[in-house]
């Protein structure tokens, strides 16, 4: 029912429906059907507390101050199907948010090669979490920096702050708050490599009060920036780089390579990243609807198998799952599973003193597992420099390196190549449609006495609900596989 595209319901064996053909005995469609696109949010999120279907019949009736004839519903099954439709339980924010992308196969974003629009930056910045995330990371990050005495890079002794990928500003906004609310002073810049961007940074700069032409606004990729320009003519640090570049899976928007490419600029003793690091997870699914739409495209695109894809998984199965006691800590955040929804009543033809004391559903096996989604890698920033300095010898296939292989024509990004190899184990047969991916990503993790915790975003369906619930920016990416896996109950993949 809460399908964007909601399916026909056949009720059999309920009788003849008496004036089926008769205009006055139909319920129109605003008393007693809805479909979800056409409820609105408080109706879809009006806290259901389902009655048993003589009460829904009862109640629909008398609100709707029917006839008499009516108010004896001859249809009460009916009524009570449409009451169930009026009271789904309420979307999620992504859900709500994705109403319309459900299974939608987009290709991901490459912000590095091409100009993203500005419409493209205004659906970023609706994101009610991403933002407030990276602003707590900030503020933690500048308390810590004053309670440690750590030294800055600047002559002022201001904290030097820069967001490179600074987009149309939020995260700089962000920044500045946060500076604002901890009182740690800042010298602020914003890196951004799109013209179009740049403009709109600069136009910030001069009418946004809290910029107040305080900010230093630089139009250049992030890998040639030579750092801040002090008055003498030469180049200073940064003491914390800002930065936004993950895909749905992580570094696949090129993350690593970015910010390997800027790291020059941070203060070499104390210099750190938010994000300091982020993990790529996946798990394999049986989605047959999106098997179909990309061996569809296969005909024209002969690269359509071998292309990941965005998209909001919905009509998906999880072939390997675990028990949620097998790990109590993400089964907390598994605040929406299906096990903690409240229980429907029994079905209409049930007796109706049995009704008041029904249960859920009986729940396939399925729906009380969690799936089995592992980690396959890291990334983790600032770099130890023999890394970027044996990456720079590399460069241009100097006898220390080069060779190139798989990851680029020098070797000089060959310590962000990685792989991995992960078994799952399947609870139930199935078909394997491909792997799903997510990202998790650590924004700022305090240390020492009194460090406040990891700020986190993720986009893991383990996590999270505890990590970053809520939060809109990423759908999952898809891997199809081009040769679909059978697999048996039990068996691994
Ligand atoms: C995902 S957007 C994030 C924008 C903004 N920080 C936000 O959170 O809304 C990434 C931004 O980084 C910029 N970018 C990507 N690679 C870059 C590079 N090498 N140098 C400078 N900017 C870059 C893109 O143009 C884009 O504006």
């Amino acid at each position: 029912m809460r399908l964007r595209n909601p399916p026909w319901l056949l009720l059999s064996d309920v009788g003849p429906i008496p004036g089926l053909n008769d205009p006055d005995m139909i319920v129109p469609v605003a008393d007693g059907f809805l479909s979800p696109e056409q409820m609105t949010d408080t109706q879809i999120g009006a806290t259901p507390s389902f009655p048993t279907p003589a009460e829904a019949a009862e109640s629909q009736s008398q609100s709707q101050n029917l006839s008499k004839r009516r108010a004896e519903d001859p249809t009460p099954h009916l009524s009570y199907i449409r009451w169930l439709q009026r009271n789904q339980f309420p979307k999620s924010t992504i859900e709500r948010f994705g109403s319309g992308y459900q299974d939608y196969l987009q290709a991901p974003l490459q912000p590095l090669t091409d100009n993203l629009e500005s419409i493209t930056y205004e659906v970023f910045e609706k994101d009610p979490i991403k933002y407030d995330w990276y602003e707590q990371g900030t503020a933690q990050a500048l308390t810590d920096w004053v309670q440690q005495r750590k030294s800055t890079s600047s002559v002022s002794g201001a904290v030097v702050v820069a967001v490179v990928g600074a987009g149309r500003g939020p995260l700089v906004t962000r920044a500045l708050r946060a500076s604002q609310s901890t009182g740690v002073p800042v010298e602020m810049y914003a890196v951004e490599k799109n013209p179009n961007a740049y403009v709109l940074l600069q136009r910030h700069n001069e009418l946004n009060s809290l910029w107040g032409q305080s900010v230093t606004v630089v139009k250049s990729d992030m890998r040639s920036w030579k750092g801040p320009l002090l008055e003498d003519g030469t180049q200073g640090h940064v003491d914390i780089l800002i930065s936004e570049l993950l895909g749905s899976f992580g570094d696949n928007e090129l993350s690593p390579e970015c910010l390997d490419g800027v790291q020059h600029v941070l203060n070499p003793t104390n210099g750190l990243s938010i994000p300091s690091s982020y993990t790529a997870h996946l798990t394999p699914i049986a989605a047959p609807k999106l098997y179909s739409d990309i061996l569809g495209r296969s005909i024209s695109d002969p690269a359509a198998f071998e292309t990941p894809y965005v998209v909001m998984l919905h009509a998906i199965d999880y072939l390997s799952t675990v028990s949620p006691a097998a790990d109590e800590a993400t089964a907390v955040s598994y605040a929406h599973h299906p096990s903690q929804r409240p229980s429907y009543p029994a079905p209409p033809n049930q007796p109706t003193s049995t009704t008041t004391t029904a249960t859920a559903p009986a729940l396939h096996s399925n729906d009380l597992l969690l799936p089995d989604v592992q980690t396959c890698w890291s990334f983790f920033h600032p770099l130890p420099p023999a890394i970027l300095t044996q990456s720079h010898l590399r460069r241009g296939g100097s006898a220390a390196g080069g060779g190139g292989g798989a990851v680029g024509g020098d070797g000089a990004n060959e310590h962000n190549a990685r792989f991995c190899q992960l078994t799952f184990r399947c609870q139930e047969r199935g078909v394997c449609h491909g792997l799903g991916g997510y990202f998790e990503a650590v924004l700022y993790e305090g240390s020492g006495a009194g460090a406040r915790g990891k700020v986190e975003l993720s986009t893991n369906p383990r996590t999270m609900e505890g990590k970053s619930g809520d939060m809109i920016s990423w759908f999952p990416i898809f891997f199809p596989l081009k040769e679909i896996e059978k697999a048996d109950k039990g068996s691994l993949f």
